[in-house]
């Protein structure tokens, strides 16, 4: 039965004696594997709405190294896509999306009834992966959160300081609020067709929560989270919702509880013995290894993991990374931070 896979039993809260184990962008550059299936994709967003390809990638990570989860190969901005929003990608730069900035640009956005038609190969991606994952691996679909995608749609590309994003939220709070609502709106359905094509738990990333300030925080990150779940929760109730509000610091504190998340995700930016007295008392938490341990490797990734593990050995526990593994890490090193982890 699926509830005897690892990563449902941590989400439902179960302590065990080893965490099960996944990685942010597990599948990913680092990888000789993905580098050339992405080649025959030819690019980036060709990959993604390619549902076989996509699949393969997505399994790779999982036959070299047996994760206990795969996540759903795609990309935050994919939505915004849907929405029709224009988006492109830049070698060696990143994402390139045209700008919101006025109420005409948001007018021009298709309604959320529109999205499916551009998303559909994305749920045939869910789709083959549940048939050919191994029956012990969970698969996770995802979306970003409405800040995050929101302030790649105001700027039309990612931004040192969000500046952009924040500027229109102070300036036209009606516009931005609008934006909002319907990327909430976008989100539930996007994800409840995952879920209807599969997906077993979902993760709402939002990487820039962490510059939201005070009563920003809460207008912007944790109420569209707790609206998103809850919508969630009424359409499916039995599936669990990771939260990652990346950077969120103190703002850890009752996250998981205000929004209704079944676990949240901890950067590295948050001790493990902190989160633990703070966060984890409330709940599953998932994290938090620094990401460049995968390019460094050696004693001194074994002693953090060692760290990470003991300090959340008392309660439920995903482990993972603090955010993506990046390109220049060592495939080795991650083996080296499964075998450590298992061997607890
Ligand atoms: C902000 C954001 C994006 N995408 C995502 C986020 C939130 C999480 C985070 O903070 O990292 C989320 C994401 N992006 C990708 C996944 C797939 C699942 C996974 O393996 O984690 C997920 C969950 C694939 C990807 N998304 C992207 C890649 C690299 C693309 C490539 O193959 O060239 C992958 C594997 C591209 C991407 N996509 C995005 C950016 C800014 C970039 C360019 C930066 C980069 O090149 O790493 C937007």
């Amino acid at each position: 039965m699926t509830k005897d896979k690892t990563i449902l039993r941590a989400l439902a809260g179960e302590t065990l004696e080893t965490p099960p184990i996944w990685m942010m962008r597990q599948a990913g550059r680092y990888l000789p594997e993905y580098r050339a299936t992405r080649a025959q994709a030819g690019d980036f967003l060709s990959l993604c709405y390619n549902p076989k390809l996509a699949a393969e990638v997505t399994l790779q990570p999982i036959r070299r190294y047996g994760f206990d989860a795969s996540i759903l190969f795609a990309d935050i901005l994919l939505l915004p896509q849907a929405l029709g929003a224009d988006l492109w990608f830049v070698t060696g730069e990143g994402p390139r999306l045209s700008t919101i900035e006025t109420q005409a640009d948001f007018d021009k956005l298709n309604g959320t009834e529109a999205i499916h038609e551009t998303l559909n190969p994305v749920y045939e991606t869910v789709r083959i992966l549940r048939r050919e994952l191994p029956a012990e691996t969970t698969l996770i679909g995802f979306a970003g959160a409405p800040w995050t995608v929101a302030t790649y749609m105001v700027a039309g590309r990612g931004t040192p300081d969000q500046g952009p994003a924040h500027k229109l939220k102070d300036e036209n709070p009606e516009l931005f609020g609008q934006i909002i609502d319907r990327l909430s709106e976008g989100t539930v359905d996007y994800l409840s067709k995952q879920i209807e094509a599969g997906a077993e738990v979902v993760k709402l990333f939002d990487s820039w929560a962490g510059s939201l300030k005070g009563e920003d925080f809460d207008r912007y990150a944790l109420e569209p989270a707790k609206k998103i779940i809850a919508e969630l929760k009424a359409r499916h109730p039995n599936v669990p919702v990771i939260a990652f509000p990346r950077g969120a610091g103190e703002r850890y504190v009752g996250f998981g509880k205000a929004t209704g998340a079944d676990c949240v995700a901890l950067d590295d930016g948050v001790t493990p013995e902190w989160a633990a007295a703070n966060v984890q008392v409330d709940g599953c938490v998932q994290g938090n290894l620094k990401s460049s341990h995968m390019v460094t490797g050696g004693q001194g990734l074994v002693d953090e993991t060692r760290k990470i593990v003991d300090a959340f050995g008392k309660g439920p526990h995903i482990f993972n990374l603090g955010h993506g593994i990046t390109p220049d890490a060592d495939p080795e090193n991650v083996q080296l931070m499964i075998d450590t982890v298992r061997a607890r």
